[in-house]
């Protein structure tokens, strides 16, 4: 009785409950999504399940293909993609529940990276998020079309005059520090140039002197090579990936501390720059007008730094966090890649002493045996360097695989990439499509000889990657190269000692021989 009763007096409630009309509209909805992301989930298993790559197991997909020591992830992807995407240019893979297509064909790669569409950085980028926060290379939408439209007058031709006087002052420090090394034993060239590029973009991009060419042994440097491993660890290891779990790995604590020592240091370089602004008001120098390019380059050097000063605009602009995620952005991508391409163009020098032998013969056209410091004319008269540069670039970028959130489906070859999707465009494999480049594993800088280049499909050669999000440095990095490399070479000559097929590769963010590049020095 008590419960027939309750019963009648729960009814008209609950009834009256469910004719709700916010109710009905609220389950309906809940019903809808459902039913939607069943639907959008089908669809996005039905398309991915058409492209050829290997099976993945439910929930976790091939994530157990790629738990293998950080050493080993940069060769297990390469070895999926060679298994399964080497004629078709391109393969899927699960990392859990997320799919990936792996692109490693010029016709593969054009779709996404030739469209403004695909411009979205995906997930994998998040991880650098505690160091780089999102800055230009990690940013998205809106915010990265503002930063580029205020950075990218930092990187005119103009500035890059300027900037030559910087190149040169360090590689003269660079083959000073090299002069202890001269007929010894064989030794690790790495620690020098990455020294030598930190100093380089410290100065030009920041106007701060570094002096890490005196102290090869940086804790900065260090801690740039620790992080790039462990967000490599984060990226192809799915229980790393949520914060909650990264933060009771044993990875945590080390990438704080890392974390720390990065920050430090732009901390240090921002407060130093903001305070000789303030010293520059208060002796009352003309203030740098960012707006109008026409002063670029025709008074003090106006460094990067200063134009996200003058861009924040008191903080209303940019905010002090804001400079600091593009001052991390621009320590980083300025100085690791170029020091990469550096070592690796040293050892395939070192080891093919018929091109070296080329390169010395174009420098002694140039300076006719005089010891005159390079002009700006010197190095863009530096043609057949260029093309060892670039070839350099093609058998080792320094960025050997970048990602892509497709956030609308895409069609490549036969295929519908459905939107959802995480598009890696594998550049390391890429270069070595034999289709473009024959024997592509051959060192052959006349791959970027003039006559050679002609017809070749536009985005078969991307190490500074292509559209609209390409490399904002990349003139700057090919005249730093030019300017490192000619010195070194001018006064030297180089030996590789150690062998390609030898070297173990660490395809993290930068890609690196494990244990550096061992070179012997001779003086010319
Ligand atoms: C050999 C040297 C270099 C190589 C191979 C290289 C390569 C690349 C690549 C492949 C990207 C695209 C990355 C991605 O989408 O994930 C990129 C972006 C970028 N690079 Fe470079 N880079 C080099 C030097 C530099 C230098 C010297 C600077 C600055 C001084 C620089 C600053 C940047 C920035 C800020 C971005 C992000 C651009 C954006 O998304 O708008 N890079 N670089």
């Amino acid at each position: 009785m008590v419960s027939r009763a309750l019963l009648v007096s729960l009814l008209p409630q609950s009834s009256g409950l469910l004719m709700s009309p916010l109710l009905t509209v609220v389950v309906a909805l809940l019903i809808g999504y459902t039913v939607m992301n069943y639907y959008r989930r089908a669809r996005l298993l039905r398309l991915i399940g058409l492209i050829p790559g290997p099976p993945g197991l439910p929930f976790i997909g091939n994530a157990i293909e790629v738990n293998v020591d950080h050493d080993e992830i940069f060769e297990r992807l390469s070895g999926i993609r060679n298994l399964w995407g080497s004629s078709l240019g391109f393969c899927k893979g699960w990392l859990g529940s997320k799919p990936y297509v792996f692109i490693s064909k010029a016709e593969c790669v054009e779709p996404i990276m030739g469209s403004i569409k695909h411009i979205e950085k995906s997930q994998e980028y998040d991880y650098l998020h505690p160091w780089l926060g999102t800055g230009l290379l990690t940013s998205t939408g809106l915010k990265w079309h503002k930063r580029r439209k205020i950075l990218t007058p930092a990187f005119h031709f103009r500035i890059l005059d300027d900037f030559i006087d910087v190149f040169r002052e360090q590689s003269d420090i660079l083959v000073e520090k090299l002069e202890k090394e001269i007929d010894k034993d064989p030794f690790n060239i790495f620690p020098y140039i990455t020294s030598c590029t930190l100093d380089v973009v410290c100065e030009t991009a920041m106007g701060y002197q570094s002096n890490s060419q005196n102290d090869k042994d940086s804790e900065y440097v260090k801690a740039v090579y620790e992080i790039g491993s462990i967000v490599q660890n984060r990226q192809a290891k799915i229980w790393l990936q949520p914060d909650f779990l990264f933060k009771m790995s044993s990875y945590y604590k080390r990438h704080q501390e890392c974390i720390k020592i990065l920050h430090d240091l732009s901390n240090k370089i921002i407060a130093d720059k903001r305070e000789e602004v303030r010293q520059e008001k208060e002796n009352g120098r003309e203030e740098a007008v960012m707006d109008d390019l026409s002063i670029l380059g025709t008074k003090k050097r106006l460094a990067f730094l200063d134009l996200l000063i003058e861009a924040s605009k008191d903080g209303t602009v940019l905010s002090d966090e804001d400079i600091r995620e593009e001052v991390d952005t621009f320590m980083f991508e300025g100085h690791d890649t170029t020091s990469a391409g550096l070592c690796w163009l040293l050892l395939l020098l070192g080891s093919n002493q018929e091109v070296q032998d080329r390169v010395v013969e174009e420098l002694d056209s140039i300076f006719e045996g005089s010891d005159r410091p390079f002009t700006m004319k010197d190095l863009n008269d530096m043609k057949y360097l260029e093309c060892c540069i670039k070839e350099a670039l093609r058998l080792y970028p320094s960025v050997p695989m970048l990602a892509r959130q497709i956030e609308e489906d895409v069609k490549i070859g036969d295929f519908l990439v459905p939107s959802g999707t995480t598009a890696m465009i594998i550049i390391y494999a890429l270069h070595r499509d034999p289709n473009v480049f024959k024997n592509p594993e051959i060192y052959n800088p006349d791959n970027f000889l003039p006559e050679n280049i002609q017809g070749r499909h536009p985005y078969s050669y991307i190490p500074f990657s292509a559209g609209p999000r390409n490399c904002i440095g990349q003139k700057f990095a090919l005249l730093e190269e030019k300017s490192i490399a000619s010195t070194i070479l001018r006064k030297y000559r180089i030996e590789a000692v150690d062998r390609r097929e030898d070297l173990t590769l660490l395809g993290e963010l930068i890609l690196r021989p494990k244990n550096g590049i061992r070179v012997k020095l001779t003086r010319r």
